[in-house]
């Protein structure tokens, strides 16, 4: 199979060359190069399909509807553009010799290049009045971001706090009530579990990492204890600004009928519950990743699928849809939760039972048990 494009081939193709490095990984399963044999049309006049297209190798023609034509060669000035882009088609685009072609959803395109262009403008505006902008366009590469309104940035901005902090100190502590989230603006922090009297890091966090969030998300304890390993400083927002600018833009919910609408175009349920719970009874076909587990399986998800994250009130899987969105995973949590449907729709839902498959990916496959 072919590989996507690298960076120094993207930074040749208008306009897809103003999106973000973290922009192009999002768009990653969509920019891999497609053969077309001599003879075989790209597209038709009047064709409607909302793909953007880029002749990346071999040589098109595209005809008018007065059968005037016009040739375009892999490589010219003119292939940097996407092929003849007004739609309805204005073209039939044949291919001349074998061609190898980019074809990119339209709308996404947009959604990315609207996004990166409103922050560009936010980024300025903030470097005109003296910001640190190198941190902020770190923190912007979270694909956190990529759901956050601009308006929402540039507010949340004006709310966080710095804490400047020594080597060693303690950030926030396993089991204690969550009231705020950080984000980490400099040094090195990790974040450790007590395992009984042992002590185990689960991992350590880069500069721009929001932590200390499941907490707000799922209503519960600290989850674990985050130590500054190097000295540096956290920037800190409350609980109530945490929800109404950063998790009412990430966490998408749906209602049940919207979830069966999306069902249909391919998405597919996650249930984030305990095994036990998931093994008495789930959604039809639904993969099972506890929430405790996800970062370690959420690699295992497929990145062109859309999913429907699923619990009981509907707390964790919020907490799974924040996670999975800074990994850059499409996905909606069932609004309310499992406890939220009538019980008739309940039942009919979770019409399945019995461990599942956690996941197949790229040619893996994991079972649950
Ligand atoms: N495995 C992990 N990797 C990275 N961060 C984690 C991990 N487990 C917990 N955290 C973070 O540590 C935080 C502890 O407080 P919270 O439970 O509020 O939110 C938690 C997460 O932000």
């Amino acid at each position: 199979m072919s590989e996507p494009l690298t960076p120094e081939q993207l930074r040749s193709l208008t306009p897809l060359n103003a999106l973000s490095e973290q922009q192009w990984r999002e768009l990653r399963s969509q920019l891999v190069p497609q053969p077309l044999l001599a003879g075989q049309l790209l597209f038709r006049q009047g064709d409607q399909a909302r793909l953007t297209c880029y002749l990346l190798a071999g040589e098109l023609q595209l005809q008018d509807a007065e059968g005037r034509t016009q040739r375009v060669q892999a490589g010219s000035e003119i292939s940097c553009h996407p092929v003849s882009p007004g739609l309805p088609r204005l073209h039939d685009a044949r291919a001349l010799t074998d061609i190898s072609v980019l074809m990119i959803d339209s709308a996404t395109l947009d959604r990315l290049l609207t996004w990166r262009l409103a922050h560009q403008d936010l980024l300025l505006a903030l470097q005109q009045s003296g910001a640190d902008v190198e941190w902020l366009e770190r923190l912007l590469e979270n694909p956190l971001f990529a759901k956050v309104p601009p308006a929402n940035v540039q507010n949340m901005l004006g709310r966080l706090q710095r804490v400047e902090l020594a080597a060693g100190s303690q950030i926030l502590e396993e089991g204690a009530n969550g009231d705020c989230c950080y984000f980490l603006e400099s040094g090195r922090a990790e974040v450790i579990r007590s395992a009984g009297s042992d002590r185990q890091v689960l991992a350590e966090l880069e500069v721009g990492a929001c932590f200390g969030e499941e907490a707000l998300l799922a209503d519960r304890p600290r989850n674990a204890t985050v130590t500054m390993v190097e000295a540096g400083s956290v920037l800190r927002l409350d609980r109530q600004d945490f929800c109404a600018l950063l998790k009412a833009p990430v966490v998408a919910e749906v209602s049940l009928g919207e979830a069966a609408r999306l069902m249909g175009q391919g998405a597919q349920w996650l249930d984030v519950r305990l095994l036990e719970e998931y093994e008495k009874t789930h959604a039809p076909q639904a993969l099972h990743m506890p929430l405790q587990l996800l970062r370690l399986k959420a690699r295992l998800l497929d990145r062109s699928r859309t999913y429907l994250c699923y619990c009981d009130s509907g707390k964790r899987s919020s907490s799974a849809v924040f996670l999975l969105a800074q990994l850059g995973y499409s996905v909606y949590a069932l609004r309310d939760g499992l406890d939220g449907l009538p019980a008739v729709q309940r039942d009919a839902l979770l019409c399945e039972s019995g461990a599942g498959y956690l996941a197949r990916s790229g040619g893996r496959i994991e079972r649950s048990l």
